[in-house]
C-alpha cells in the first residue's frame, strides 16, 4: 500500500482525473477529502465508493477561485480526517474559444479557476503541512499544454504553464519543510472537459493520430503517476514534471 494511513486532499474530485485518482489513492490505503463544485451526485457516490473500499472520505463543496474556499477545504478536511499529508491540485476548466473574439469573462474565469485557484489551494495546504511539521507532498495537474499551444486555448495554456511554474517555485520555498511539489502533464485525456471538443470526429482522429500509443488517455492513466509522485517512492523528487500523454508531446514526425 503506497499511501497507507495517509490522507489525500484533491480538488475537482467528483469526476474525471480527480475522481479516478481519489479512488485509486483509497485503494493504496489513503483517507480522502474531495473538493468539488456543483456535482453533488459525483462527489457523494465517490465518497460511498471510498467507504466501500474501507477508507474514510469527505466531500466539501466550493469554488476554488474563491480564496476562502481553500481555507475552508483545508480546515474542514483536516478536522474530519485528522491531518493533511498529500494535496492534489486538479480542478480546472477549458472552455475552448477563438482568440480574437474571446470575451474578457471567459479569460478571467479560466485564469481564476485554473491558476489563482491553484495558488490559493496550494498555499492553504502548504501552511497546514508546515503547522503539522511532518512534511508532505503536493502534486498539481498541469498539462502538455504548459509546453505547447492550442488555437482555441489561448486563455487556458498560460494557466497550465503557470501551474507548472508554481510547483517549481513552491518546491524551493517548501523544501526546507520536507514538502515536495511536483506536477503531472496530462496529454489528451477523454473527460467532461473536452467531451464536446472531441465529439468532432476529424479533431478526434487528428489527436489520436498524434499519439504513439494509439489512443486518447483515460482518467485512470493519471492516477498511477500522481500516486507515485505523492508516495515515498518519489521521496527525492521535487520541482519535477511528468508527461502522461501516450508520447504525444515528442511526436513531431
Ligand atoms: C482540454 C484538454 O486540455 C489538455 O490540457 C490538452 O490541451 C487536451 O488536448 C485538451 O483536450
Amino acid at each position: 500500500m503506497l499511501l497507507a494511513d495517509k490522507t489525500l486532499f484533491i480538488t475537482g474530485g467528483s469526476a474525471g482525473i480527480g475522481r479516478a485518482t481519489a479512488l485509486a489513492a483509497a485503494r493504496q490505503g489513503a483517507d480522502i477529502a474531495i473538493h468539488y463544485l456543483g456535482h453533488d451526485e459525483g462527489a457523494h457516490s465517490a465518497v460511498a465508493e471510498i467507504e466501500q473500499i474501507g477508507r474514510r472520505a469527505i466531500a466539501i463543496e466550493g469554488d476554488v477561485s474563491d480564496p476562502a474556499s481553500a481555507r475552508r477545504f483545508v480546515e474542514e478536511g483536516t478536522a474530519a480526517l485528522g491531518a493533511l499529508d498529500i494535496f492534489v491540485n486538479n480542478a480546472g476548466i477549458c472552455p475552448f474559444h477563438a482568440f480574437l473574439d474571446m470575451p474578457g469573462e471567459v479569460f478571467e474565469r479560466t485564469m481564476n479557476v485554473n491558476l489563482h485557484g491553484a495558488f490559493y489551494m496550494v498555499q492553504a495546504a502548504a501552511n497546514q503541512m508546515v503547522r503539522q511539521g511532518k512534511g508532505g507532498a503536493i502534486v498539481a495537474v498541469s498539462s502538455i499544454s504548459a509546453l505547447v499551444g492550442g488555437e482555441y486555448q489561448s486563455h487556458y495554456t498560460p494557466t497550465k504553464a503557470g501551474v507548472h511554474s508554481l510547483m517549481q517555485s513552491a518546491a524551493i520555498a517548501l523544501g526546507r519543510h520536507g514538502i515536495r511539489c511536483n506536477s503531472v502533464m496530462p496529454g489528451t485525456i477523454l473527460t467532461d472537459i473536452n467531451k464536446e471538443d472531441l465529439a468532432d470526429a476529424a479533431k478526434r482522429q487528428y489527436m489520436e493520430g498524434r499519439i504513439p500509443l494509439g489512443r486518447l488517455g483515460e482518467p485512470d492513466d493519471l492516477a498511477g503517476p500522481i500516486i507515485f509522485l505523492a508516495s515515498d517512492l518519489a521521496r527525492y523528487v521535487t520541482g519535477a514534471s511528468l508527461l502522461v500523454d501516450g508520447g504525444m508531446f515528442v511526436n513531431l514526425q
